[in-house]
């Protein structure tokens, strides 16, 4: 039975911790190497041209009413403005997917409506939040309006970049990146609609050098919203934002995953929330193959990625590891194996990252070794497959399964077909391993991959 939780004390016991918390603190897009223990996993992507080309397959998926890409709308259906729809069709999206399809007539009704939406990844929810940000914007008003949140620097870049591309035909629309390295001088007072940042920076930008005003955000949007307003995550600081909007303010949280914790505080801090809910079965995606491999050693391990590497061909790969050390000793371990390999960990500078991932998308580098402070949102279409070369794990050492869906889930994207490859060294390992295939109810199958054919097969 689940404990009843007095989410007023909760609030009104975060808000006390939060006067003793100073805007200076460290940039919360470290946060995901900080405050996870799972920092010490591995993601490992790799690519292999085969499994790259796959149109067919999303039309097939798009026929399919059960999938989530389905839909039977338009985006004109949704009374875009001409010059946004442009936009739209100028990325190449024909029809909206199905969290596009439930979600932007909600986003865009008049009077505004709160929504919570959970829709797996990859399925297209930054362009239904982008569109509706776009679409929201009053351009007359030389203020900021739409306040964007995202926990780390890469998907608000991302995120940014897909708004800014979106709305390439609306060059009325201003927007303003709030993260890392944007400094502006004290006295600033922005003139940008749009502000798409992590939240200490923005933080930073509302109260310590008060370069726009929180109670004239009319749209809030925060991405990836379960780790955001989790207590491991960005809590403090989003409810310190939060806090400051005003009570009129349109309310867009979307994430993949949210805990019954987490969706219960969810809405009790966003007021009559539409809510917009996947079934637990219905979470992780049947495009994704799962497979686990049996080691017995960091170093066994290590065999097994460089099989799978041989084996299938690889093009790219990504690696996730759970510290930055094991990041650092197995790209270095790759890289005298001769493989092109980039690491991407929080300890990085903010440009560094930025043109770390750069390189790998345009695929010029071919493995990507980082934490989990890439595990959400990034999305690499040509990614293929996952390795978690730990699984990731909660600070009690528990599985953690929204981590590990929000991994594999960097491949897969938009109806792709997708592999994810699990590394256990340890009867540990495998009972975590039991915990998340009996979390999602879809089997994790055994891999050999000493086992050359069999390899192959999970390719074809
Ligand atoms: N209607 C559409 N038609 C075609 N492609 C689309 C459409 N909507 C989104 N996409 C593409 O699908 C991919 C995945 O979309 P997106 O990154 O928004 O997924 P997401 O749901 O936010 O995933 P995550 O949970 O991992 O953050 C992107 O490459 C995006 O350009």
């Amino acid at each position: 039975m689940s404990q009843k939780i007095d989410w007023a004390k909760y609030v009104q016991q975060t808000e006390e911790k939060l006067s003793n918390i100073s805007v200076n603190e460290k940039e919360s897009e470290d946060a995901t190497d900080t405050y996870s223990p799972a920092e010490a996993s591995l993601f490992a992507k790799i690519i292999r041209k085969g499994l790259v080309d796959n149109k067919h397959d999303i039309d097939i998926q798009r026929n399919d009413p059960n999938s989530p890409l389905y839909s039977v709308k338009t985006f004109e259906a949704l009374n875009l403005k001409p010059n946004l729809l442009k936009g739209v069709y100028e990325m190449g999206f024909n029809t909206p997917s199905k969290i596009q399809e439930a979600a932007l007539p909600i986003l865009l009704a008049d009077p505004p409506q709160n929504l919570i939406a959970q829709s797996q990844s990859g399925t297209g929810k930054t362009a239904a939040f982008v569109l509706a940000m776009l679409s929201k914007v009053d351009t007359s008003k030389k203020y900021p309006q739409v306040l964007c949140l995202s926990p780390t620097y890469e998907l608000a870049i991302q995120t940014g970049e897909a708004a800014a591309y979106m709305a390439k035909f609306c060059p009325e629309i201003e927007m303003k990146f709030g993260v890392r390295g944007e400094e502006l001088p004290r006295g600033t007072q922005l003139t940008d609609h749009i502000i798409i940042g992590t939240p200490g920076k923005v933080l930073d930008w509302a109260f310590r050098y008060r370069v726009f005003d929180l109670s004239k955000i009319s749209v809030f949007v925060l991405d990836e919203a379960d780790v955001m307003i989790d207590q491991q995550g960005h809590q403090d600081q989003c409810i310190r934002i939060h806090k400051h909007l005003s009570p009129t303010c349109q309310m867009m949280f979307f994430s993949a995953t949210y805990t019954e914790r987490v969706m219960s505080f969810a809405e009790h801090i966003v007021k009559n929330p539409i809510i917009i809910r996947l079934k637990r079965e219905e979470e992780s995606l049947d495009n994704i193959a799962q497979y686990y491999v049996r080691c017995s050693s960091s170093e066994e391990k290590y065999a097994a990625v460089t099989n799978i590497y041989g084996t299938v061909g690889v093009g790219q790969a990504i690696i996730f590891c759970q510290t930055r050390k094991t990041a650092s000793w197995l790209a270095g371990k790759l890289h005298q194996d001769g493989h092109a390999v980039a690491v991407l960990t929080g300890e990085l500078a903010v440009e560094q990252r930025i043109n770390v991932l750069d390189r790998f998308r345009e695929g010029k580098e071919k493995v990507l070794i980082t934490t989990n402070v890439l595990s959400r949102g990034i999305d690499v279409e040509q990614v293929t497959i996952v390795v978690n070369f730990d699984l990731p794990v909660d600070r009690d050492g528990e599985a953690d399964c929204e981590t590990y869906l929000h991994r594999i889930g960097r491949t897969g994207r938009f109806g792709k077909k997708g592999i994810a490859i699990n590394l256990i060294d340890s009867d540990n390992a495998m009972r975590i391993c039991e915990t998340i295939e009996k979390h999602f109810g879809k089997t994790i199958k055994y891999l050999n991959t000493k086992d050359c054919d069999e390899i192959e097969k999970i390719g074809q």
